[in-house]
């Protein structure tokens, strides 16, 4: 019920349709429990020969189905409209709170899971609270009400109705508890067969160059067909509980007519309680169906409300000052004694490193795969936090800035280029959303992407398509470091991001950052050390450590790990030439 709480602030919104609902509710269920007694009175009146009161009570039977009907629709319509809007806002806010998570909160979840809880999950708390404002408060009147009516009908019989609801609630139960972990084992199906889908679909290019078709079907297939059993195994189980319940209610329905038979010359008026009797006994019957079923759904729907609570109640786990003034912090970074284990990770990927980089540097980060080159970059754009030591840019200590003032001041280019649905201009001005044409044409230019650009002829309207499916590898690349750069901001981390350019591209985008960026403190991180040889410093790292400091040239003079990396590289080129 605890998990319900987090309904409550976007309920508050809908009062006025949740009254309208509840109005709705009550007015049907009156009308479809009265609408028996009604019968009742026409019938005796019929034998009673009272023809107004024939005419009388059948016009009410009419006007109270037509109430019925139009109470109904109310309420359908108003528990839509409540759920449809506390799910919108619900997911609104989960969404919002996902993107205040850092790297480390989001690969705790994973990102296919956050999806799984943003759409799947929502929709079962939509169901939910559709359920809640149509069955789940109505059934229960239905049910006390036909109750109430069938032992007012015939007092002295009052055992059979509680004989029959005793049976029912019996019954119920045990197929409900039985229903209910075969659905925790649907669910869990469910939950794998769309992520194995999504993953093949999503690595489909893998998939078949590597003629893993078949595998994926069989292993899709053999999911598929255990859902497959417990599917039937649940129709079973539907199949025998619904005759079960109407047997249980027949034998009811025979057994008071047989004892309204037995006494009829002493109660002749009986005859006239037989139909209402039954319609009640029915409805009865249909209405502990219906709220044993919709509690399931229910019972589903709060376990997902649960899965969305965990993600409204994980604190983001690097937390910004937003007290702080919005400002650009400067150009200069430094490392005081900075050690980082992943949130996941059981051994330090950076132990202890200490720099200072001065304002408007081209630094070179380099070290062989793992070494923890990306791992310190993130530092630097704050992904994480550093577990021990402090990071600062521009003097101030990353942990006292406003996020703004971060994201103004670094802007990164990440090592698997990540383009979104759209034009290349709105992709670009994810970097500087306020940027004119002129500005994207000189990122454009910068990094070398002008070209291919000018090629379309909706140039830089040109359509991105769902995970940049039109775009090859390096103009991915070249997009993506014109959207880093088209901010100007006063310090530029490329994370590998040259990889995928051809040497002499590669170059060109230097020599612009440094032509036309001389303002800029620029951290270059490279598998190539000639990428980086005209540095004004490189760092270089093993192990997570910092081994080196310095340019090219004094650290090809003193630095065995530098001296060991350039010596692989330059007779891996030299073979490469021969
Ligand atoms: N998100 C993560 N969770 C846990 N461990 C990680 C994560 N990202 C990286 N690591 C680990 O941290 C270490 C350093 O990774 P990092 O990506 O910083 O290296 P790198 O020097 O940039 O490598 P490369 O040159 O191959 O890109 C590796 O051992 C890696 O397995």
């Amino acid at each position: 019920m605890n998990t319900l709480k987090i309904l409550k602030p976007h309920f508050k919104n809908y009062r006025k349709e949740i009254i309208a609902a509840l109005i709705a509710i009550f007015v049907s269920a009156f009308a479809t429990l009265y609408q028996p007694r009604l019968l009742e009175n026409i019938q005796k009146a019929i034998m009673a020969d009272q023809q107004q009161s024939v005419v009388r009570d059948g016009i009410w039977l009419i006007v109270l189905g037509l109430i019925a009907i139009v109470a109904g629709i109310f309420n359908v319509y108003y528990a839509a409209k409540i759920a449809q809007g506390v799910t919108s806002d619900l997911r609104e806010e989960t969404y919002a709170k996902i993107q205040s998570f850092s790297f480390g909160n989001i690969e705790d979840f994973s990102a296919g899971s956050l999806t799984t809880r943003l759409i799947n999950d929502m929709n079962q708390v939509m169901n939910m609270i559709m359920q809640l404002f149509m069955q789940l408060l109505r059934m229960p009147i239905l049910m006390v009400g036909s109750f109430i009516f069938c032992i007012i009908i015939i007092p002295r019989y009052w055992w059979a109705t509680v004989l029959m609801v005793a049976l029912i609630i019996g019954v119920g139960a045990i197929v409900l508890n039985r229903m209910n972990s075969l659905f925790d084992k649907f669910q869990v199906l469910m939950d794998r067969i769309s992520g194995q889908a999504q993953e093949t679909l999503q690595g489909v290019r893998v998939v078949k160059s590597f003629n893993q078709g078949p595998q994926e079907i069989k292993k899709f297939d053999q999911t598929s067909d255990k859902l497959n059993d417990y599917n039937i195994t649940i129709g079973y189980w539907f199949s025998a509980v619904m005759p079960a319940f109407s047997m249980i209610a027949y034998l009811v329905i025979t057994l008071i007519i047989f004892l309204i038979g037995r006494s009829i010359t002493n109660h002749p008026t009986d005859v006239a309680i037989v139909s209402p009797f039954v319609n009640y006994i029915l409805t009865l019957l249909w209405t502990t169906m219906i709220a044993g079923m919709t509690m399931m759904q229910f019972a589903r729907g709060l376990i997902s409300l649960g899965r969305i609570k965990e993600v409204l109640d994980t604190e983001p786990d690097v937390k910004f000052n937003d007290n702080a003034p919005v400002e650009k912090l400067g150009g200069s970074v430094e490392f005081d004694h900075v050690s980082f284990t992943y949130p996941d990770g059981d051994q330090e990927t950076l132990k202890d490193i200490s720099f200072k980089i001065p304002a408007n540097q081209m630094v070179g980060i380099v070290g062989a795969t793992g070494s923890g080159k990306s791992t310190l970059a993130q530092l630097i754009a704050r992904l994480y936090d550093p577990t021990k030591g402090e990071v600062k840019i521009g003097g101030h200590n990353l942990k006292d800035v406003n996020e703004k003032s971060l994201r103004q001041t670094v802007s990164f280019v990440l090592q698997r280029a990540v383009l979104f649905s759209g034009t290349i201009a709105s992709n670009l001005r994810q970097g500087k959303s306020e940027a004119k044409h002129h500005e994207l044409q000189r990122a454009a230019r910068m990094a070398q992407a002008a070209e291919f650009i000018e090629r379309y002829n909706d140039t830089f309207d040109h359509e991105v398509e769902e995970r940049s499916a039109n775009f090859s590898g390096g103009q991915k690349q070249r997009l993506s470091i014109a959207r880093g750069l088209i901010a100007k901001s006063p310090i530029l981390i490329l994370d590998d991001s040259t990889s995928a350019l051809d040497a002499e591209s590669e170059k060109k985008v230097q020599q612009a950052l440094e032509h036309e960026m001389p303002d800029t403190t620029t951290f270059i991180i490279a598998e190539k050390i000639v990428s980086v040889k005209n540095a004004d410093q490189i760092l270089v790292l093993d192990d997570g450590k910092l081994v080196a400091q310095g340019t090219h040239e004094e650290l090809i003079k003193t630095s065995p790990v530098y001296q060991e990396i350039y010596k692989t590289q330059t007779a891996k080129e030299s073979v490469g030439e021969e």
